[in-house]
C-alpha cells in the first residue's frame, strides 16, 4: 500500500470516529443542557398560583444574556448598587447574578417580614453557614434552626443591658488607650494640614505657591478605633483578668481571623478546601487552635465559689457560660433557660461562639465609630451640641482630656442613654444614614407571601434596610443628618423611629450585642471624640468623595479627619 493510500485510509477512520464522536457529544450535551434547564426551572420556579403576582412579574435593571447583571455589580459598591436600583425599581425587583435571580425588596412591610420570619422560615444564605464551618468556628451568627435556638439561648442573657453595664470600668480602660491614639493622630493630622496650607505670615508676592496639598500624604486611620473595639470585645468574652492564660502574641494573631473570614467570603475558588493552604491559612488553623487550649486552661482553673463572691463585678461571657453549666444537679428543675442552654455546651461550641461575638462587634463597632466622626465633622452645629452636652457632665475639654479611667467609669451611670440623650441620637442618626450593615441577604425555607408577591421556596433575596427606612421616615428631610428627629418629634413619629431603626437588624435575630456596642459607642463619643474639633481636611473639588466600600461591612472610603483639640 503506497504512503498516500495509508494516509487516506487513516483520514477516513479518523473521520468516521470524529463523526460517531460529535454524535455523542451532541447527545450528551443536548440531555445535559435539558437537565440543567428542568434543573433551573424547579430551582428558580418563578410561577405563582393564581390570584397572586409572583418573581416573574417583578421589574429588573436590563443586563446581559446569561451573565445578568453580573458585570454592573462590583463587590466594594455591592450596597450601592442595589440601593440604586431600588430607587428606580421600586420596593420589589429582582437581578439576575448570571442567570440566578435574586429578589431585593426594600419595603418597610417586606423588612419587618423578613425579620420575623428568620430563622426558620427563611434563613441565611448557605455560604454563610459553610464559611463559619469551614473556618472551624460555626456560631451563632451563622447557625440555623434549633442549633441557632441553642446558642441564641445562652449567648443573649450574657449580652443583657444589666451585663453590659458592669464592663463599664473595661470600657473606660481602652477608651482612655483610645484618647491617646487620638491625640496621637490629632498631632499628625495638624502637622500635615500645616504643610498643606502653611499659615501665611509674611507672602512676599502673590504668585508664590503656598498650597502644597499632595493627595498621597493622606492615610485612612481607623486603627485606633479598631483597637479600642476589639480590646472591649476580647476582655469582655474572655480575657478579662485571664491575660496569664494566652500567649502573649494572641491578640494580634487573632486579627488573622478576620482577615481569612473576610478573603474566605469573596474567594471565587475556595483553594482552602481542597488542601491547598497558604501561610496565613496555616496562621489561622495554629491560631484558632491556641485559642481553644487557652480557654481550656481557664476553665480548668475556674473556682465558682470565688465567682459567685464577686457578682457585683464584670463576669466575662466565658465566666458566666461556665458558671451557668456548672449549676448543681439540684437546681435542676428550675433552671433558667440559659443554664439549661449551657449544660450542652461543648467546647467547641464555646469557642465557636466567642469568636462569632468578637468577629460581629468588631468591624461593625469601629467602622460605627468612623462613620459618626465623619458625620459629626460634615455637620458641625451636632457636634457643637454633642460637645455641650459632654461638657455639662464631665466639665470643660480640658478636664476630662486627663482624666484616668476609673475617674471617667465614676461619671457614668447605669443609663447612660437617658445620660446622654444628644449622644444616643446622634449614634441613632448615624446608623439610620451610614448602617454598617444596610443589606441582609437570605433564602426562604418554604413557599411565602412577602408584600403581596408569592415567593417559591429557595428563593434568594436581599433585604435593603436603609432604603426601607429613609422611604418611610416619618420626619422631614430624611437624607439629612439630624440628630434632633429623635428627640423633637412626637411620641408617634419617635414609634416609627424606632421600629425602622434597623442599625441592629431586627425580629429574632436581632443584634445580641447592641447594648454593648451603644455603650461601646457612647463611652468613646463623650469621653474622647468631645475633646476634638473633627474636621474633614480641606481638598481640591476634583479629588475623591466620601464612598461607603463593602463587602462585608460598610466602611467609608476617601475620608480623612482633623482631629483639632479642644483643651
Ligand atoms: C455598632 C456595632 C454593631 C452593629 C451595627 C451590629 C449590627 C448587627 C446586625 C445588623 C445584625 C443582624 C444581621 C442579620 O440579621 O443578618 C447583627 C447580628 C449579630 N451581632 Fe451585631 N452589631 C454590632 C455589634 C455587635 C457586638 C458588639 C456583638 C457581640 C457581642 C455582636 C454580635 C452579633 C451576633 C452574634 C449577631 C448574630 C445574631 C443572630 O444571628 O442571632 N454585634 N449585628
Amino acid at each position: 500500500m503506497s504512503l498516500t493510500q495509508r494516509a487516506t485510509d487513516i483520514w477516513q477512520s479518523a473521520s468516521q470516529l470524529t463523526t460517531k464522536n460529535n454524535v455523542i457529544i451532541a447527545g450528551v450535551s443536548v440531555v445535559s443542557i435539558s437537565i440543567a434547564v428542568r434543573w433551573y426551572r424547579r430551582r428558580y420556579n418563578d410561577s405563582a398560583p393564581p390570584g397572586y403576582k409572583g418573581r416573574k412579574d417583578l421589574p429588573y435593571p436590563p443586563g446581559l444574556p446569561v451573565l445578568g447583571n453580573a458585570l454592573q455589580l462590583s463587590i466594594s459598591k455591592i450596597i450601592a448598587n442595589f440601593e440604586n436600583w431600588a430607587w428606580e425599581y421600586g420596593t420589589e425587583y429582582k437581578a439576575y447574578v448570571g442567570p440566578f435571580p435574586i429578589v431585593v425588596l426594600s419595603s418597610t412591610t417586606a423588612i419587618d417580614q423578613v425579620f420575623k420570619e428568620r430563622p426558620y422560615n427563611i434563613r441565611r444564605s448557605a455560604n454563610t453557614e459553610k464559611l463559619f464551618e469551614d473556618c472551624n468556628i460555626p456560631g451563632l451568627f451563622s447557625m440555623e434552626g434549633e442549633r441557632w435556638r441553642h446558642s441564641r439561648n445562652w449567648m443573649a442573657p450574657q449580652l443583657t443591658q444589666a451585663k453590659t453595664n458592669k464592663a463599664g470600668p473595661v470600657m473606660t480602660k481602652h477608651v482612655v488607650s483610645l484618647r491617646t491614639a487620638l491625640q496621637e493622630i490629632s498631632k499628625t493630622m495638624e502637622e500635615l494640614n500645616e504643610k498643606f496650607y502653611p499659615s501665611i505670615t509674611s507672602q512676599e508676592s502673590s504668585h508664590q505657591t503656598n498650597v502644597f496639598y499632595n493627595p498621597k500624604d493622606l492615610k485612612i486611620d481607623i486603627t485606633p478605633f479598631r483597637e479600642y473595639a476589639f480590646s472591649v470585645m476580647i476582655d469582655f468574652a474572655f480575657a478579662h483578668e485571664n491575660n496569664t492564660h494566652f500567649s502573649p502574641t494572641l491578640f494580634q494573631d487573632l486579627k488573622i481571623v478576620f482577615d481569612v473570614i473576610r478573603r474566605r467570603a469573596i474567594t471565587p475558588i475556595p483553594l482552602y478546601k481542597y488542601g491547598i493552604r497558604d501561610s496565613m491559612d496555616r496562621k489561622y488553623d495554629r491560631t484558632i487552635t491556641d485559642l481553644k487550649n487557652s480557654i481550656k486552661r481557664i476553665i480548668e482553673e475556674y473556682t465558682p465559689e470565688e465567682f459567685k463572691q464577686n457578682e457585683d463585678k464584670m463576669s466575662t461571657m466565658l465566666e458566666s457560660l461556665y458558671i451557668a453549666a456548672q449549676e448543681e444537679e439540684n437546681e435542676k428543675s428550675n433552671l433558667k433557660t440559659a443554664t439549661k442552654a449551657a449544660k450542652r455546651v461543648t467546647i467547641d461550641d464555646i469557642v465557636g461562639n466567642l469568636i462569632t461575638a468578637i468577629v460581629a462587634g468588631y468591624d461593625t463597632t469601629s467602622n460605627s465609630l468612623y462613620n459618626i466622626a465623619y458625620m459629626l465633622a460634615c455637620n458641625p452645629e451636632a457636634q457643637k451640641k454633642l460637645q455641650e452636652e459632654a461638657d455639662s457632665i464631665f466639665g470643660p475639654p480640658e478636664k476630662r482630656a486627663t482624666m484616668s479611667a476609673e475617674e471617667l467609669s465614676a461619671v457614668f451611670n447605669d443609663d447612660y442613654i437617658k445620660q446622654f440623650p444628644y449622644t444616643n441620637a446622634v449614634i441613632q442618626e448615624t446608623n439610620r444614614l451610614l448602617p454598617v450593615a444596610s443589606l441582609l441577604d437570605g433564602q426562604l425555607t418554604k413557599d411565602l407571601v412577602i408584600d403581596g408577591h408569592y415567593y417559591r421556596k429557595k428563593t434568594v433575596f436581599i433585604a435593603l434596610t436603609r432604603v426601607a427606612a429613609l422611604r418611610s421616615c416619618p420626619t422631614p428631610d430624611p437624607f439629612k443628618f439630624k440628630p434632633e428627629r429623635w428627640i423633637e418629634c412626637t411620641p408617634e413619629e419617635r414609634r416609627l423611629h424606632d421600629k425602622m431603626a434597623w442599625g441592629f437588624g431586627g425580629g429574632p435575630r436581632v443584634c445580641p450585642g447592641r447594648h454593648l456596642a451603644t455603650m461601646e459607642l457612647v463611652i468613646a463619643l463623650v469621653a474622647v471624640f468631645t475633646l476634638f474639633d473633627i474636621q474633614p481636611i480641606e481638598k481640591p473639588w476634583t479629588a475623591p468623595h466620601a464612598v461607603e466600600a463593602n463587602p462585608t461591612t460598610s466602611l467609608l472610603d476617601n475620608v480623612h479627619l482633623r482631629y483639632i483639640p479642644r483643651y
